[in-house]
């Protein structure tokens, strides 16, 4: 568990910002310049701010009031940056075993062949940095921070100097991480997709202040945080079956069955799925002749209309919340309201590798 309240004043800039967070992974979401690294900072110890407290897994690292404040090299905070920082002379298990070289007094911890097997690195122990590429390198350096022993590993926009290609590469090691190392992490981004892949909690920063905080489902549902149409609902599934023949994957939970394109995962596994609130349509009636394979059954919550032509439709299905981004001229034809029943229809092709993440369940 992660508990920090800060109050700070950065020039004109304030940051006035508290949370308490359970999960594995506690993203910290805001547009640029909302506070995100001056918090991050905080809770590295980096920088000492006016008023704060900064509890890990009960370990109070920062408590100003009773002026307790451990410094940056005993807080055991692992911090991974945009750029990897390797030290472009060493190898790549050099670079790694400088990580353990930190934590020498302490006994315990993952060994570096184990961190070097989770991350994929083994074949590159060998290679200097120069010859890695971008993705390659920020694995090093999680890699790095990881042999640390770390109680809590910061990780700042680490994707965000890498192209789309080695996101999606390094992607699923973040999640193996999150799943595996058993290492708490705050994870600091811009994607929605990145946080809905990887988040158990998440906080939005606006201003300097908290918009939002709690589950990833919850606060990802909630159209005015997130920029464009990237709101939708979480859903936790397991694989059902695979049809080959056709190239797509059956997925089964709660709220229903999902089909999308075809996963390299066994039956059985847990994947996480975010569907987009403009990839869902709804009907009053079950379509005959439809060519989308997924429909499934809810009853409408809530129907927010927006500014421009559109509203949000909430519909619970099973255990999950979904959105609907309709026209409110849909609203007003199909007479939608809380308490209707309705069927919510949403495009396979509507999933590929920015919706689905592999979890752990
Ligand atoms: N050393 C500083 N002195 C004065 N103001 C600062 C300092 N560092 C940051 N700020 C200001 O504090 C505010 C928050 O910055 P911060 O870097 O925490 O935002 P952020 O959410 O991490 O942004 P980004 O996503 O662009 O990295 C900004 O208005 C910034 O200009």
């Amino acid at each position: 568990m992660i508990e920090v309240a800060v109050r700070h004043a950065r020039g004109a800039f304030a940051l006035d910002a508290a949370f308490t967070a359970e999960g594995r992974v506690t993203a910290l979401f805001g547009r640029s310049g909302s506070g995100k690294s001056t918090l991050v900072d905080v809770i590295a110890g980096l920088l000492r701010p006016d008023h704060g407290r900064v509890v890990v897994d009960g370990v109070t690292l920062l408590d100003t009031e009773c002026g307790v404040r451990v410094p940056v090299h005993r807080r055991r905070i692992g911090y991974v940056f945009q750029e990897a920082r390797l030290l472009p002379h060493l190898s790549v298990r050099q670079n790694l075993l400088f990580g353990r070289w930190f934590s020498r007094e302490r006994s315990g911890g993952p060994s570096l062949e184990a961190v070097a097997d989770l991350l994929g690195m083994a074949p590159l122990l060998d290679r200097r940095p120069a010859g890695l590429s971008g993705g390659e390198r920020q694995r090093v350096a999680i890699g790095r921070a990881l042999l640390a022993r770390p109680r809590l590993l910061l990780m700042d926009e680490p994707l965000s100097a890498l192209d789309e290609a080695r996101k999606a590469e390094i992607l699923p090691y973040v999640a193996r991480l999150r799943d595996e190392a058993r290492v708490p992490i705050v994870y600091v981004s811009h994607a929605v997709a990145e946080v809905a892949r990887l988040a158990d909690t998440v906080v939005v920063l606006d201003h300097g202040r908290v918009a939002a905080c709690g589950p990833a489902a919850e606060v990802l549902r909630r159209g005015a945080l997130f920029p464009g149409h990237e709101t939708g609902a979480l859903l936790h599934l397991r694989i059902a079956a695979h049809d080959e023949a056709f190239g797509l994957t059956h997925l089964d939970g709660p709220p229903g069955r999902l089909t999308v394109p075809r996963l390299g995962l066994p039956i059985g596994a847990g994947v996480r799925v975010r569907v987009r609130a403009r990839d869902v349509l709804v009907a009053r009636e079950a379509p005959r002749s439809l060519s989308a394979r997924n429909v499934l059954f809810g009853t409408v919550t809530a129907v927010t209309p927006g500014d421009g032509p559109h509203a949000r439709v909430e519909i619970a299905c099973g255990d999950a919340s979904l959105v609907a981004e309709v026209t409110r001229l849909a609203v007003h034809e199909l007479a939608l309201a809380p308490g209707l029943p309705v069927l919510a229809i949403v495009k396979s092709v509507a999933f590929d590798e920015e919706t689905i993440g592999v979890v752990e369940i």
